[in-house]
């Protein structure tokens, strides 16, 4: 039976940041798009906002919506002040929500935590849904430890962890490109591929988030997360359905198999940028940045190598890179393919293998394929045929959310693979810790330490 729909939307930390940066917004591109519907909203936040103030907060966020629709959304709207880790404020704000309702958790994860203790002391309404942000704990027992508290509120189809990577239509467009074409997935084994690249490059430093960021570092923010999981979706054997436990189960396999390239995980690099500049921005060093604590020898830019013990990929490295305040960023996936068995003889090779590229941000692919050289026939030359995807109508928080509203978990990220994405980075973050690989610089706006070039 297909789950039913959420009416009553309450956002816990509705004051905050997320709330205004991602949250907001992301609902007005589900509002304004073919998928949007009317849905009641409920801002939590512990200083005091009448209702008036929470609507016209919300109600900026949503211009492109259509405007009946945006006063029917706003008018339901309300406003209420609570602490949520307090039971009696926490059953206020479930007796204002009406029909089912989702729980989503803009708040910083101790919080978070405290208020899940809370809601467990709590009779929960009947379907509710708790939507939390990553990341998911800080390392594999407080993951573990996350997973049975919020076992022990409801079951895990009702659990949605927020990746918002999951939302890009980008990433969600690998399911396609993969398996409705008949041309890509007998190529992707380690028959034909030599080597793969993630790499998630951002020009953005710090951006004023050291309280957050100082203590994960590049390996936890985005490779333990958002690139694991889109290593899973590129390289999973095919799913019988895109449904929840299917495609999930696929990720879930995938990840299981996969680990460090070196078991000790010092086949890994990480660095810390210093004051450099990005187009016309001057960044300072990380290190001059609020916040940062330069005994915690926190990496901007960090990279590892996996490999996925499975049938179709044993042999094949896996190199995973994300760094901040990167010059000239790429998002993209890239798989390099091995060399012909045989080239006839009297053709003068191109001089590099062949890629398959496939863009995030922005939204392309482009496939490298040898032909016959211009002057020389036998002198073969390099194209590359490029591709360009159109833009969704949802941004990533949008696609999240209208999900979540549906109360469909498949884009949320299930406790297991959360657990297996720790796992994974685990032997990597101890050699960190231990001093076994050294942490390297490099000036901001620049591709990474010139020693790994
Ligand atoms: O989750 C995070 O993602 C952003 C990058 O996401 P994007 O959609 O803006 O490309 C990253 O900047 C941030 O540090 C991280 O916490």
């Amino acid at each position: 039976m297909a789950p039913s729909r959420i009416e009553t939307l309450v956002i816990l930390g509705a004051g905050g940041d997320l709330t205004s940066r991602l949250l907001l917004p992301g609902l007005a591109t589900l509002l304004a798009s073919s998928r949007g519907s009317a849905i009641r909203l409920i801002g939590v936040d512990r200083d005091p906002m009448s209702d008036a103030a929470w609507q016209r907060r919300v109600g900026k966020a949503f211009s492109g919506v259509d405007a009946r629709l945006a006063d029917r959304v706003l008018e339901s709207s309300v406003y209420l002040q609570a602490d949520v880790t307090d039971a009696e404020a926490l059953g206020r704000v479930l007796t204002a929500a009406t029909g089912r309702v989702a729980l989503f958790f803009a708040l910083p994860p101790a919080v978070t935590v405290l208020a899940c203790r809370t809601l467990a002391t709590m009779k929960l309404p009947d379907g509710i849904v708790l939507a939390i942000e990553k990341p998911f704990g800080t390392d594999l027992a407080s993951a573990r430890a996350l997973n049975r508290l919020l076992q022990k509120l409801v079951p895990e189809e009702q659990v949605f962890r927020v990746d918002h990577f999951l939302g890009k239509s980008t990433v969600i467009n690998l399911l396609g490109l993969r398996f409705a074409n008949r041309i890509f997935e007998p190529l992707l084994s380690a028959q034909n591929v030599a080597h793969v690249e993630v790499n998630i490059e951002e020009d953005l430093g710090l951006e004023g988030r050291a309280g957050y960021y100082d203590r994960a570092g590049a390996l936890v923010d985005m490779i333990q997360s958002h690139l694991l999981l889109v290593l899973a979706l590129a390289t999973m054997e095919p799913p019988a359905t895109v449904g929840s436990e299917d495609l999930r189960g696929a990720m879930a396999q995938l990840l299981r198999a996969t680990r460090p390239w070196k078991k000790d995980g010092t086949e890994s690099r990480r660095a810390r940028y210093t004051a450099g500049t990005i187009g016309r921005r001057k960044l300072p060093a990380y290190l001059s940045e609020d916040g940062v604590d330069r005994s915690r020898n926190t990496e901007t830019l960090a990279e590892m190598t996996v490999a996925i013990d499975n049938w179709r990929w044993a042999g094949v490295p896996f190199v995973l890179r994300s760094g901040k305040a990167i010059g000239d960023p790429r998002q993209e996936i890239v798989f390099t393919f091995r060399d012909v068995p045989h080239l006839p003889t009297g053709f003068h090779g191109p001089g590099r293998q062949a890629r398959l590229r496939i863009g995030i941000k922005p939204a392309t692919m482009s496939l490298d394929l040898v032909t016959n050289g211009r002057d020389d026939p036998f002198d073969l030359e390099w194209d590359t045929l490029d591709a360009e995807f159109g833009p969704s109508e949802l941004k990533p928080y949008g696609e999240v959310l209208a999900e979540l509203l549906d109360g469909d978990p498949t884009l949320s990220v299930r406790g297991d693979i959360a657990e297996e994405c720790w796992r994974i980075v685990a032997p990597v973050l101890a050699a960190w810790r231990a001093d076994r690989v050294p942490l390297d610089s490099y000036p901001a706006g620049t591709r990474g330490p010139r020693s790994w070039h």
